[in-house]
């Protein structure tokens, strides 16, 4: 891809993490959590994994891994809205109604 993808990527790996939950391929990372024995706790420990590893990235200063650790931190984000029902057009609405 030439051009800097924008924010809309978010919706299309919702779609993506939808799409492995309805056809369960075999090998799918998704599927892996949110098929985890543990349910949504598994899904909330790698938030929280993720979002420590983001914060330690920050600390350090160095700019690819908040990159790196802050892509994992959304993804993992995007797993748990898909599990509560909540979907991303809800968190960009929620976002838009603050704009001041
Ligand atoms: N964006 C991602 C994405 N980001 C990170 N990850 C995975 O998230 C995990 C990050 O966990 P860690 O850093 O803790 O690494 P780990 O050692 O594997 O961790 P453990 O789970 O073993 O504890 C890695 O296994 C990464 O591969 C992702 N896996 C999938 N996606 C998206 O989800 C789609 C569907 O993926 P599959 O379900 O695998 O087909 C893909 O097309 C992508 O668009």
């Amino acid at each position: 891809m030439s051009e800097t993808p924008d924010m809309s990527v978010l919706n299309t790996v919702y779609k993506i993490i939808e799409e492995r939950s309805k056809t369960q391929p075999e090998g799918s990372y998704v599927c892996a959590l949110l098929n985890d024995p543990k349910g949504i706790n598994k899904i909330l420990e790698k938030v929280g994994e993720e979002t420590t590893e983001t914060i330690i990235a920050v600390k350090d200063g160095d700019k690819e891994e908040i990159v790196y650790e802050t892509s994992d931190l959304l993804f993992h984000l995007l797993v748990m809205l898909f599990e509560c029902g909540v979907t991303p057009d809800e968190i960009s609405a929620e976002l838009a109604r603050r704009f001041k």
